[in-house]
């Protein structure tokens, strides 16, 4: 599979994200439900760093046995004692070019952007891939600004075509995911509509099921 079809139904999560639940349980049922790549971001949360190495290691483990790509947020280091799969950063995290050289060739960069030129330096500093967001509001992160919507994934694609793998991410639900796979983008990336549903597994089968074969313009 190559990377961009990994990025169809993109699950991000941390243990913030699933309080009163067990985030391994809670990852095991997604995969169950076909997800098709991980993020583990844990941000704000109670862990330290013993704890946070350590739930990574499980998270992972579960990926590798469902060769399912395992990106760690924000944190090369994190990424290189884990051995991840790849590294996501924002426009407010450290600059993506270095971050490139940090990880090396072969390990998946992706990079947050909002804009047209957001999206071109980020592929020209290394990414592999962009999240686009957030499309819709989100109470997982209080500070995403306001929604940039479909529309902003719409216009990247346009004007940088198709070579270039695009997710979407924020405030999506299911019924919501055509639009943004609609507009151009090669997936989805959600948090909360999989991570705090009564069933993670149902709740990305539904994704999958509403997106369908839905593809870019
Ligand atoms: C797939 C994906 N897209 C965007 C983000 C947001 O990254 P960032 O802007 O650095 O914000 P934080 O996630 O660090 O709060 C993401 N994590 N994943
Ligand atoms: C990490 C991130 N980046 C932009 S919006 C967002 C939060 C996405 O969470 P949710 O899917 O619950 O809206
Ligand atoms: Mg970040």
């Amino acid at each position: 599979m190559r990377f961009k079809d990994s990025l169809r139904l993109y699950f991000v999560m941390g243990s913030q994200d699933c309080p009163g639940e067990n985030p391994v349980e809670v990852l095991k049922q997604a995969i169950q439900g076909g997800i098709t790549c991980f993020q583990f971001r844990e941000k704000n949360s109670r862990l330290n760093g013993r704890e946070t190495v350590e739930l990574g290691k499980e998270l992972q483990k579960i990926c590798r046995e469902h060769n399912i790509p395992f990106i760690v947020n924000d944190r090369v280091d994190l990424a290189l004692i884990l051995d991840a799969t790849g590294v996501h950063i924002g426009q407010e995290d450290l600059p993506a070019d270095e971050v490139r050289r940090l990880i090396g060739p072969d390990r998946i960069l992706g990079v947050s952007a909002e804009t047209l030129e957001e999206a071109r330096r980020a592929f020209a500093d290394g990414a592999d891939y962009i999240g686009v967001g957030p499309m819709f509001s989100t109470s997982s992160k209080p500070d995403a600004g306001e929604p940039v919507g479909p529309a902003a994934v719409r216009h990247i694609r346009q004007q940088m075509g198709h070579r270039y793998p695009i997710v979407g991410i924020g405030g999506i639900t299911p019924d919501r995911a055509p639009e943004v796979v609609g507009a151009g983008a090669d997936g989805v990336a959600v948090i909360s509509a999989i991570s705090k549903a009564s069933s993670p597994l149902g709740a990305a089968k539904q994704f999958l099921q509403l997106m369908g074969n839905s593809t870019k313009l």
